[in-house]
């Protein structure tokens, strides 16, 4: 495509949003995730000459070769910020730029953002089962390749406090963690020893996993010896793992007994199969469980494992574009466009976002974008636009934001988001709507393109 646009249309300017148009995990929002990634990418991105050879090998004209050569994003982006709260079927990130620059980036960012976004959102949903526990990434080992390192990223950002993925913990500045395999015990055989050796050379942040061999007879008797030896040494033992068995039954038998023997700070941790709702039902059972680790579930974006966000040109040289479907949830929204999110008195979210046309400087009514009998009057809402201006011309206009801040920033808006649109089991719908204007606009192009 790249390089028929440089043959006939060099020139031309391009508007594409990134949306995606239902919410995964059969939630009621989305936690926006991978921005800072892509603007990273964006900023440094260029063929090298073994792409350029690449493509010469499949065909490419020379000129197009050396157009690419000095290629380089001049795009201008505007988004939602990251960490943000997002609902389907409105921008999320809208990218102008010339065609073929906008054109050449489009499965880089659906890549980075669809899957990190998914993580972000399962990382937030066992957030809000686990409260206040501490919760750790140990996915890695069995995520989609690659894709663990971004998954550490995104957990993070969802709401954990840190991840046993040393290489995302270093290149992002988040928390390493990390406690012991079975395989570490087995290879003593004896695990009093094992124990003893491990607290000697790791004192700090020392937890034992207790389960290797029989979780309360042998594991958590061990593991009190050992905690004991170290008081000796003016050290203390941070933690057990439980890793099997009924976790519930576990962590109640394990809490009394570290408490019987005085050990009240030594912490407990479960994992195994994790996932909100294991998470939500030990909750529920009263399980004294100090730090959850989670990993399939949460690496994989299971029972979901992809989030089906879109790249869509709806501007060409300023004339508006759509894509029609027989599906009416699928027809695109032409033209360039701002979001704009309701507040209620208190400042919390309404429940409501209008999408409008970027032109649009008032906005009073939105409309429901299939139902013509549905409409909100939107005077007298404060609001806030969403989609802010984050790269000009290929630069970013701000300094880039570490992933702690992000994750602060996300905790920061789902505390605005009301309860009701967090549940699992039917979450309220928040509401999109189009302004009159952007809605007829639309009908407009439907009709000049219909059959
Ligand atoms: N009290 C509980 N309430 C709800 N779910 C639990 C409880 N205890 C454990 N689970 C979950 O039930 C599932 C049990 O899985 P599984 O049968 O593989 O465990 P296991 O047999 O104890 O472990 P392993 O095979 O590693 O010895 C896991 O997802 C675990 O997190
Ligand atoms: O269950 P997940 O949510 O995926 O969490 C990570 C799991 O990975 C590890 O087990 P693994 O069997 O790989 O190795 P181990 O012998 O070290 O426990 C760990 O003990 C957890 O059980
Ligand atoms: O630190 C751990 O205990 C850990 C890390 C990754 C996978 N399983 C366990």
């Amino acid at each position: 495509m790249a390089q028929v646009y440089f043959k006939t249309k060099p020139d031309g300017r391009a508007v594409f949003d990134y949306y995606y148009r239902s919410n995964p995990f059969n939630g009621g929002y989305v936690i926006f995730a991978g921005l800072e990634n892509v603007l990273d990418i964006l900023e440094n991105l260029k063929f090298v000459d073994s792409d350029l050879e690449f493509l010469e090998q499949h065909g490419f004209e020379q000129e197009f070769l050396d157009y690419l050569k000095d290629f380089r994003f001049h795009g201008t982006i505007r988004s939602s910020q990251e960490g943000d709260v997002v609902f389907p079927n409105r921008p999320i990130l809208q990218v102008e730029a010339n065609i073929i620059e906008a054109q050449v980036i489009e499965t880089m960012l659906l890549n980075l953002l669809n899957f990190q976004s998914l993580i972000a959102t399962k990382a937030n949903r066992i957030r809000h089962s686990a409260k206040d526990a501490t919760l750790l990434d140990m996915g890695l080992r069995r995520a989609h390749a690659t894709g663990g390192y971004y998954a550490s990223r995104a957990a993070v950002i969802g709401g954990f406090d840190g991840t046993s993925n040393v290489k995302a913990a270093e290149d992002f500045n988040i928390t390493a963690s990390g406690t012991m395999a079975h395989s570490f015990i087995q290879s003593y055989g004896d695990e009093l020893q094992a124990f003893r050796d491990f607290a000697k050379v790791r004192p700090k942040n020392c937890v034992l996993l207790i389960d290797t061999y029989n979780t309360l007879r042998s594991g958590l008797q061990n593991a009190i010896t050992v905690a004991k030896e170290m008081e000796q040494e003016g050290e203390q033992l941070m933690g057990v793992r439980l890793d099997s068995g009924d976790l519930a039954y576990l962590a109640k038998q394990t809490r009394k007994i570290l408490d019987d023997a005085n050990l009240g700070y030594v912490k407990i941790v479960a994992s195994n199969q994790l996932d909100e709702f294991v998470i939500k039902s030990l909750k529920d059972q009263g399980a004294p469980i100090d730090i959850y680790g989670v990993g399939t579930n949460l690496v994989t974006g299971k029972p979901d494992a992809a989030l089906g966000g879109v790249y869509k040109l709806s501007e060409f040289n300023d004339d508006p574009r759509i894509k029609l479907s027989e599906n009416i949830i699928k027809v695109s929204l032409p033209y360039k466009k701002q979001v704009y999110r309701m507040l209620d008195k208190a400042g919390m979210f309404y429940g409501a976002d209008a999408v409008a046309m970027f032109t649009e400087d008032t906005i009073e009514q939105m409309e429901h974008p299939f139902d013509a009998t549905k409409h909100m009057s939107l005077k007298g809402f404060e609001y806030e636009a969403l989609l802010q201006e984050v790269m000009t011309d290929g630069k970013r206009i701000s300094m880039s934001r570490t992933v702690t801040e992000i994750a602060a920033y996300s905790k920061s808006r789902l505390e605005k988001l009301p309860e009701e649109y967090k549940r699992f089991q039917n979450p309220h719908i928040y509401k999109i709507g189009l302004t009159p204007q952007l809605k007829k606009e639309r009908d407009i192009l439907v009709l000049k393109h219909k059959f």
